[in-house]
């Protein structure tokens, strides 16, 4: 899989510095997504405000996951700025069994895109766990994240099973041939 990967990068991403980030509710499969990629060693550290941040870089496409915590991601959302510029891909990981919280998931949504460091960036929607039994279908969790009502931002929604790697790599397929559309129309309109 890792060889994969690292072929989609090398045709799609060409030489741009593209930065991805993923966040989600803690146990929505973040880490285990990011360590299935196998695109290159993750590096993982707490800076000293105390959460837990893993990187892994591929040649030009930097991944970083911000971990939840217990903390929530509100409390670290203002922090974003001192760490990121130009962020060009958001990864949204949902628990699609986790219904309980899906309310939860939808706030933190909502507040993840709309931040400031996120305003310009195209979202990719895992809906993570589709190998469960009463796992909510993409199509609920679109439902259940708003994804219908947003307007003026470039969105995509996959069924995942991060344990397994199904549909990461349509994901990123997803991800990488919509950024670089975008980035040859921004280039194309200086
Ligand atoms: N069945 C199933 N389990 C999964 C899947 N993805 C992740 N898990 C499991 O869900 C649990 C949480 O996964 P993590 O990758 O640690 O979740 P996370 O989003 O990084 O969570 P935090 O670090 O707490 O924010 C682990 O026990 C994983 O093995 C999946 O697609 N299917
Ligand atoms: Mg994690």
């Amino acid at each position: 899989m890792g060889q994969a990967f690292g072929k989609l990068f090398d045709t799609l991403f060409g030489n741009t510095k593209i930065q991805v980030v993923m966040v989600g509710l803690d146990n929505a499969g973040k880490t285990t997504v990011l360590y299935k990629l196998q695109i290159g060693k993750v590096v993982s550290t707490i800076p000293t405000v105390g959460f837990n941040v893993e990187k892994v870089q591929y040649k030009n496409v930097d991944f970083t996951v911000w971990d939840a915590g217990g903390q929530g991601l509100y409390k670290l959302r203002p922090l974003w700025k001192h760490y990121f510029n130009n962020i060009d891909g958001l990864i949204y990981v949902v628990d699609s069994t986790d219904r309980e919280r899906i309310d939860q998931a939808k706030q933190e949504f909502e507040a993840t895109i709309n931040d400031p460091s996120m305003l310009n960036t195209i979202i990719l929607v895992f809906a993570n766990k589709q190998d469960k039994k009463g796992a909510m279908t993409p199509t609920e969790i679109c439902e259940g994240l708003g994804l219908f009502d947003l307007r003026n931002r470039k969105w995509h929604i996959k069924g995942s099973c991060a344990l397994e790697g199904d549909g990461l790599f349509e994901g990123l397929d997803w991800l990488a041939s919509t950024l670089k559309e975008k980035k040859a129309a921004e280039y194309s309109s200086i």
